[in-house]
C-alpha cells in the first residue's frame, strides 16, 4: 500500500446465491465482483466504467460495507474494514458517503428535507443542540446550491435535480473523506446532469473528498474522471489515467469496444462505423474460463481460454488484463483515435 493510496482492495469477491425457478438446489452463484484488487488515491476521482450487470454498484457497496464481501480484504485509509466490528464500522461510516442513481427512491417520501438531514448528524452525534444542527444544516443546503426554504420541503415537493442535491447534501452533511457515486446523474434531464456534475466538482475541492464515480456514460467519466477503472463480467480489466484514455492509449479490446460502440454527443458526428465486437455478454453465473472475455474477443487464441490473465502494469500508471495488449493497442488503437475525435467533450 503506498502512502496516497486512500482505498485499496484486495482480490474482493461478492457472489450471491441464485435461488429458486430453474437453478434450485444447484448451488449456484451470480460472480458479482470476482477478485478486484485496486486502489483509489487521496482527493482523487476513480471513475470505473462498463456494461450493465458488469458489478459496478455491487462493488461499490462492498467499499463502505454496505454488503459483506465474500472473500478478500478493504482497506480505508489503512484499516481493513472488513475486520471491525459493527460498532467499530458504524463510527467509521461518518467518514463515508454514498449518492445513488435515482433520488426518488433512495430519500423517504414521509421525511421534511430537514429531518433527512438531521438523522446522520444525530446517528453520529455530530451536533449538540437543536440550533447547532439547524445551522450545519443550513449550511449544507447552501453548499449544494438549495436554501432555508426547502427545509420544510416533501421530496415530492422538489425537482429531480433538487432531489439529487439534497442526497448528495446527506452524504456529505456528516463531513466524509470518501464518497460513493453510483450514477449520479443518469436519471436526470440532460440539461440538469452539467449543473450535479459541476456541483460534484466544486464539493470535491471545497471538502476534499475522495470520489469512486460510478457510470456507464462514458463523456461523463471522462470529464470527471482522475483514472479509470473498466469492468468486465466482475473483475476489472484496465486502469489508466485520464490522459491515456483521452489519447486512446488503450491496451484492452474491452476497453476499445466501449469506446467504439458509445455515440457520439453531436448527432452530425455519429458515423455507422460497425462495432467490432459480436455475442452477448455471458452469464455472471457461468463464467468463461481462462480470460473471460475471450468469447467475445477478435484477438482471441488457445491460451486466452485456458488462461486467466492477471492485472499487471504495461508502463507507468497503466494496468491491463489480457495476454495480447500490444494487438488492441495497434490495431483498435487509431480507430479509437478517430472515434474520440468525435466525442464534443
Ligand atoms: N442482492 C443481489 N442478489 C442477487 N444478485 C445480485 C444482487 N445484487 C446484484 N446482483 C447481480 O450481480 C450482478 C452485478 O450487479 P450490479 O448491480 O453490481 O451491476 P452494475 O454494473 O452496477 O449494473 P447496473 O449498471 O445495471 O446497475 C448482476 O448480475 C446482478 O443481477
Amino acid at each position: 500500500m503506498k502512502m496516497k493510496d486512500f482505498i485499496v482492495t484486495e482480490n474482493l469477491k461478492k457472489y450471491f446465491p441464485v435461488r429458486g425457478g430453474l437453478f434450485k438446489q444447484k448451488n449456484l452463484y451470480v460472480h458479482a465482483v470476482d477478485g478486484i484488487s485496486i486502489n483509489i488515491r487521496k482527493g482523487e476521482t476513480f471513475g470505473l466504467a462498463g456494461e450493465s450487470g458488469c458489478g459496478k454498484s455491487t462493488f461499490g457497496r462492498l467499499l463502505l460495507r454496505l454488503i459483506e464481501p465474500t472473500e478478500g480484504s478493504i482497506y480505508f485509509d489503512g484499516i481493513d474494514i472488513t475486520k471491525l466490528d459493527k460498532d467499530e464500522m458504524r463510527k467509521l461510516r461518518r467518514r463515508m458517503g454514498i449518492v445513488f442513481q435515482d433520488p426518488k427512491s433512495s430519500l423517504n417520501p414521509r421525511m421534511t428535507i430537514y429531518d433527512t438531514l438531521k438523522r446522520p448528524l444525530e446517528i453520529h452525534r455530530l451536533a449538540e443542540s437543536e440550533e447547532e444542527k439547524y445551522d450545519k444544516i443550513v449550511e449544507i443546503l447552501e453548499a449544494v446550491g438549495l436554501g432555508e426554504e426547502h427545509l420544510s420541503r416533501y421530496p415530492h415537493e422538489l425537482s429531480g435535480g433538487q432531489l439529487q442535491r439534497v442526497s448528495i447534501a446527506r452524504a456529505i452533511i456528516t463531513n466524509p473523506d470518501f464518497v460513493v457515486l453510483d450514477e449520479p446523474t443518469s436519471a436526470l434531464d440532460i440539461s440538469v446532469q452539467a449543473q450535479i456534475l459541476n456541483l460534484l466538482v466544486n464539493l470535491q475541492r471545497k471538502f476534499n473528498l475522495t470520489y469512486l464515480f460510478i457510470s456507464h456514460d462514458i463523456s461523463v467519466l471522462q470529464y470527471m474522471s482522475d483514472r479509470i477503472g473498466i469492468m468486465y463480467l466482475g473483475k476489472v480489466v484496465e486502469i489508466l489515467s485520464i490522459d491515456d484514455f483521452r489519447k486512446g492509449e488503450i491496451y484492452h479490446p474491452y476497453t476499445a469496444y466501449l469506446l467504439l460502440s458509445t455515440p457520439a454527443l453531436h448527432p452530425s458526428k455519429r458515423t455507422s462505423r460497425k462495432v467490432i465486437l459480436t455475442g452477448e455478454v455471458p452469464s455472471p453465473i457461468n463464467v468463461p474460463p481462462g480470460c473471460r472475455f475471450h468469447v467475445r474477443c477478435p484477438f482471441v487464441t488457445q491460451k486466452c481460454k485456458d488462461e486467466e490473465p492477471p492485472l499487471v502494469e504495461i508502463k507507468k500508471d497503466h494496468y491491463v488484463a489480457c495476454h495480447y495488449p500490444d494487438k488492441t493497442r495497434e490495431e483498435l488503437g487509431p480507430l479509437v483515435r478517430e472515434k474520440l475525435k468525435m466525442y464534443s467533450l
